[in-house]
C-alpha cells in the first residue's frame, strides 16, 4: 500500500487525553475510545470516552474562568488570539499531518486547511476590539439610550471531522474574540488535531478554563445531551447534519439557548450554455471532488444545459481520469479515502441507485478494496433525474451526477427543491443572469463562476434546513454576543448656573 506515517517534528503535539480547566485529563470513568487511520483502518491512538460528569466538570470551569475572561479587554484577547493563530503557523506540518492521518485528506489539502483554520483566528484577533455598541436617539425627553455587547456566556460548540481543525478554529475565534468562555465536543473520528490546538492554547497563554476540550465516540449523544440541557451553558454552535441539528435544537428548548447550525447541504451547481466551459470545467471539480466529496459545499447536483450537456460531460470526465487516489501522504495522491465504512455504503447506495434507475457511469462507480476498505473511486454519472437518491439527498462523496436541464426557470425550480439550502453554484456570462440567479437561488451562500466560496472573511452558513446562523465574516462575532440597552433617565435639565 505504500502508506507510511511521517513523524511529528513536535511529537508533544500528539496528546491524548482531554484539556479541561489548563489540565491534561482522562475520563473520570477510565474508558477510552480508538482513532483510526482511515487509509489503513490502524489505529492511531485512544482518546477518552467522556460522559455527564466529564462534560458537567468542563462546563463548571468554562463557568468559573468567565467572569475574569469576560473583562479583559478586547485588545487583549486580540493578542491571545493572534498568539495562537501564529503557532498553528509555526506548527502547520505538524497540525497536517495529523489531519491527515486522521481525515485521510492529502497533505497538501490538510496543509490548505491548517492555514485556512488559522486564519480565523487572525481574522477574529482583529475583530475582538471592535465590538461596538451604538446610541440612539430616544422617543422619552430627557431619556438617553445606549447599547453594549456582551459575551453571550458559556459556549457549547459540537464540530464535524471533515474539518478536524477548520470548524473548531470558525467557532472559538469569534467566541473568545466576543469574550466568552466554551467547551468543544471534539469529533470522535478526529480528536487528535483538536487536542494539538488546545495544546497550542496553552502555549499561547489562554488562560485556564476559558477552553475546554472534550472527546468522545459513543457517549457523543450522552456528552451533547448534557450540553445541550445545562443551564449553564448560554449558547450551542454545532456544524453537522441536519438531523443531529434539529435534535440539538429539540434539547436546547427548555433552556431557550442563543443557536447556530452549519447543517447539510444538497448544493445545486448549474452551467448554462453561455458559461466558459474550462471554467465551468475546474469549478465543477473543485467543489465536487473537494475533500473527496465530503464538505457540506460541495456540489451534489450537477445540472448542465442541453446545448453543452456532452461536450461538458466528455471534459469533465477526462478531468477525473486525472486523478490519483491514495494515501494522504502518498507523493502525488489528490484524492484520499473516505472517513468510514458507513460513507461508503452510503456512496455505493446512490451510485447503485442511479445505475438501477438508468444513470450511466462514465467514470468510476467502484470501490478500491486493493488501497483499503476507505476508498472508493471518484465517479462521474450522466444521465441522472430526479428521482434518484442523489438528487434528493447528500452523497457527501466522490460521485458526481450529471442532470441535463433546458431552460433558466426549469433549472431554478430543480435546484429549489430540496429541503436543504446551503451553497449554490452556477456559470455564466450574462451580468443580468447572474443576478437573476443569484437573487432566485434559496440558499444561504452562492458561487457564480467559481466552485470555492469558503473565506474567513466570507459570511457562512444556509437557510430553510441548513440551518441558521453566519460564521466568519463581520457576522460571524454576532453570535456570540448579545445587545444590551441602557436607558438613561432624568436628563435634559438646564446647565447648572444657567438662568
Ligand atoms: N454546514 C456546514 O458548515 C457543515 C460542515 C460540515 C459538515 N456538515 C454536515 O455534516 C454532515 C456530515 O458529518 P457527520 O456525518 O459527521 O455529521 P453528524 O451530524 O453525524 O456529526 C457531526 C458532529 O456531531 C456529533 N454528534 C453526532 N450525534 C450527536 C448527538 N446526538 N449529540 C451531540 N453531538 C452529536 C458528532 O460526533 C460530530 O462531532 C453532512 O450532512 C454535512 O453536510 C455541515
Ligand atoms: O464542510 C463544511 C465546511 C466547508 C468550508 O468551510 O469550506
Amino acid at each position: 500500500m505504500g502508506h507510511s506515517v511521517p513523524p511529528l517534528s513536535d511529537k508533544s503535539l500528539l496528546k491524548k487525553q482531554c484539556y479541561v480547566n489548563g489540565e491534561w485529563i482522562s475520563a473520570k470513568s477510565g474508558k477510552t475510545f480508538e482513532v483510526t487511520d482511515p487509509a489503513t483502518g490502524e489505529v492511531i491512538g485512544t482518546m477518552p470516552e467522556c460522559d455527564r460528569a466529564d462534560t458537567e466538570a468542563a462546563i463548571t470551569a468554562a463557568a468559573k474562568a468567565l467572569p475574569s475572561f469576560r473583562k479583559t479587554t478586547g485588545r487583549e484577547r486580540a493578542r491571545m488570539l493572534r498568539k495562537w493563530y501564529q503557532l498553528m503557523i509555526d506548527n502547520a506540518n505538524d497540525l497536517a499531518k495529523l489531519i491527515t492521518w486522521e481525515n485521510g485528506k492529502p497533505l497538501a489539502d490538510a496543509k490548505g486547511e491548517v492555514t485556512y483554520a488559522a486564519n480565523f483566528f487572525e481574522w477574529f484577533s482583529e475583530e475582538a476590539p471592535r465590538v461596538y455598541g451604538s446610541t440612539i436617539p430616544a422617543s422619552v425627553a430627557g431619556n438617553r439610550v445606549f447599547t453594549i455587547k456582551e459575551p453571550v456566556g458559556v459556549c457549547g460548540l459540537i464540530t464535524p471531522w471533515n474539518f478536524p481543525a477548520a470548524m473548531i478554529t470558525r467557532k472559538i475565534g469569534p467566541a473568545l474574540a466576543a469574550g466568552c468562555t466554551v467547551v468543544a465536543k471534539s469529533p470522535g473520528e478526529t480528536p487528535f488535531t483538536a487536542a494539538a490546538l488546545a495544546e497550542l492554547a496553552h502555549r499561547a497563554g489562554i488562560p485556564k478554563g476559558v477552553i475546554n476540550f472534550v472527546t468522545a465516540l459513543k457517549n457523543t449523544p450522552e456528552v451533547g445531551e448534557t450540553i445541550t440541557s445545562s443551564k449553564t451553558v448560554k449558547k450551542v454552535s454545532f456544524t453537522g447534519s441536519t438531523g443531529v441539528g434539529k435534535l440539538l435544537m429539540k434539547q436546547s428548548a427548555d433552556t431557550l439557548k442563543k443557536l447556530s447550525f452549519e447543517l447539510g447541504g444538497n448544493a445545486p451547481f448549474i452551467v448554462f450554455d453561455d458559461a466558459d466551459m474550462e471554467t465551468a470545467v475546474a469549478g465543477a471539480i473543485a467543489s465536487k471532488f473537494r475533500s473527496s466529496g465530503q464538505t457540506c459545499v460541495c456540489a451534489n447536483r450537477i445540472y448542465v444545459q442541453s446545448g453543452i450537456y456532452d461536450e461538458f460531460a466528455k471534459v469533465f470526465t477526462e478531468k477525473v481520469k486525472g486523478f490519483k487516489v491514495g494515501g494522504g501522504y502518498d507523493q502525488g495522491v489528490t484524492h484520499g479515502p473516505l472517513i468510514h465504512d458507513r460513507a461508503v455504503s452510503k456512496v455505493e447506495s446512490h451510485v447503485e441507485d442511479a445505475v438501477k434507475k438508468g444513470g450511466q457511469v462514465l467514470i468510476g462507480g467502484q470501490k478500491m478494496p486493493d488501497l483499503g476498505s476507505n476508498f472508493f473511486q471518484p465517479t462521474v454519472i450522466r444521465d441522472m433525474t430526479a428521482s434518484m437518491q442523489l438528487a434528493h439527498e447528500e452523497t457527501f462523496g466522490p460521485v458526481a451526477g450529471l442532470f441535463k436541464f433546458d431552460t433558466e426557470a426549469d433549472v431554478v425550480k430543480l435546484a429549489n427543491q430540496a429541503d436543504v439550502g446551503l451553497a449554490g453554484y452556477f456559470f455564466s456570462r450574462d451580468i443580468q443572469r447572474v443576478y437573476r440567479v443569484a437573487e432566485a437561488l434559496e440558499v444561504g451562500m452562492v458561487g457564480v463562476n467559481t466552485g470555492l466560496i469558503s473565506d474567513p472573511a466570507a459570511p457562512f452558513g444556509g437557510v430553510k434546513e441548513s440551518g441558521f446562523g453566519r460564521e466568519g465574516s463581520m457576522l460571524g462575532i454576532e453570535e456570540y454576543v448579545v445587545t444590551k440597552m441602557v436607558t438613561l433617565g432624568g436628563n435634559g435639565q438646564p446647565l447648572q448656573g444657567s438662568s
